[in-house]
């Protein structure tokens, strides 16, 4: 096959394999690039390229390069505003942690480079005049919707065990179906899965629920065990299948799909929290998933103040919303959006006064009553007891000292 138009993404990045292929080695496109590609229907992100030439041999074709991840053969070569990662076709033989290979082999051929790849719709490779290389009947199982392991799926899965998420992630995000034999091992190997890092999972997981067919991904990852192996889950396999059976409107923010599964789990804030430590989330994610789950509690209640609009913020206010509305019960985003922006302010240095105000013109002394002040200045202009003028401010301000 070849593909008749070849996109924007490709053809800037042409040049490169052109150099390569100039110096005497083969160069192709490679990966989810060109999966997505032939699909048609997804930003292509990620142009990756593989090649017969060894990492040095790279970097004595391009002027400007760097040693992305020489000892797995990877060579990013910069040109124009561009970055590409240029890796060496490799054969990762033997495989002790089920993680990383042993050492990577650099060989000569595509062909042993495309034998050790995931799954036959990720084994396509595309030479730069639009000719695909399918060995292994890649372009049907994209017809068809199919995720397919290449050659044996249980090899497959023992060289990473990663695999067998990225089997089911691709099964939401693509809205494809496995193939029954890739299905059986995964069932079969799931507990491989405990020797992968955690925050591989956890990017795995996210992509999962993020996609078009969360309830098939879902069903599969609870049906074949791999749940089993995901921390803080081991007994969580019927809530997780509810949310199989919620609408199929899709999730766009990481943290309304904790915030979902906090909710389906049953987990209050400080639960919800050492979930999330547990899958080894940010600062960021741990705190705002933790303060939403006690939000989301009180938008399906309908109980909702300006105090709470105020304090989560209007991303955090979205995401509640985006699973609200999953559970049934929430408001459409514009009018999320009016009430948001018709607070008084949005944040505290909105407010007409500052401690400085206070001091010099209401006789505040300086010191922890200070900021006891401003808080309640603050909340009672958020909650429209107050207006937001520095008069009504310094007059408020005084009675609080009384
Ligand atoms: N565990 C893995 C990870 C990656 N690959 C191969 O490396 C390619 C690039 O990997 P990656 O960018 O991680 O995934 P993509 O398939 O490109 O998916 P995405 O669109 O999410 O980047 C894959 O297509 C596949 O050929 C693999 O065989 N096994
Ligand atoms: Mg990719």
């Amino acid at each position: 096959m070849k593909l008749s138009t070849i996109p924007e993404e490709f053809t800037e990045a042409i040049p490169i394999i052109q150099a390569i292929e100039q110096a005497g080695y083969a160069a192709y496109f490679v990966g989810g690039s060109v999966r997505d590609a032939i699909l048609g229907n997804k930003k292509i992100h990620d142009v990756d390229i593989a090649t017969s030439a060894y990492p040095a041999e790279v970097k004595a074709i391009f002027r400007r390069t760097i040693d992305t991840g020489i000892q797995h053969g990877t060579v990013t070569v910069m040109e124009k505003d561009n970055a590409y990662e240029v890796t060496t076709f490799r054969t990762e033989s033997t495989y002790q942690d089920f993680r990383r290979p042993d050492h990577v082999t650099f060989v000569r051929s595509l062909d042993e480079d495309l034998k050790r790849r995931d799954f036959t719709i990720n084994a396509l490779a595309l030479r730069h005049d639009g000719t695909i290389i399918d060995l292994f009947d890649g372009l049907t199982d994209l017809k068809h919707g199919l995720i397919r392991a290449v050659g044996i799926p249980e090899e497959r899965f023992h060289e990473d065990a990663l695999r067998m998420m990225r089997a089911v992630r691709f099964q939401s995000q693509l809205n494809f179906e496995l193939e029954p034999l890739t299905e059986a091992a995964i069932a079969k190997e799931h507990g491989l899965l405990a020797k992968i890092a955690v925050e591989r999972i956890h990017e795995e997981f996210v992509k999962l629920l993020l996609g078009q067919n969360r309830a098939a991904g879902l069903k599969t990852f609870v049906e074949t065990d791999l749940y089993q192996k995901c921390p803080g889950f081991r007994s969580a396999g019927a809530n997780l299948l509810r949310i199989a059976d919620l609408p199929d409107q899709r999730l766009v923010r990481e943290k309304s799909v904790w915030l979902l599964i906090a909710y389906e789990l049953g987990l209050d804030t400080t639960a919800t929290r050492h979930l999330l430590r547990q899958w080894k989330s940010s600062n960021e994610l741990v705190n705002n998933v933790g303060n939403n789950v006690t939000l989301l509690a009180k938008f399906l209640a309908d109980h909702i103040t300006n105090w709470d609009l105020y304090a989560a913020g209007l991303d955090n206010l979205l995401s509640v919303n985006e699973v609200a509305t999953l559970l049934g019960a929430g408001q459409t985003s514009a009018t999320l959006m009016t009430a948001y922006s018709s607070l008084a302010i949005h944040d505290k240095h909105e407010l007409a006064v500052n401690g400085a105000n206070l001091i010099q013109q209401a006789g505040v002394k300086p010191g922890p009553l200070l900021g006891d002040i401003l808080a309640k200045l603050e909340q009672q202009v958020v909650e429209n007891q107050l207006a937001n003028d520095k008069a009504s401010l310094l007059a408020a301000a005084k009675e609080l000292l009384n």
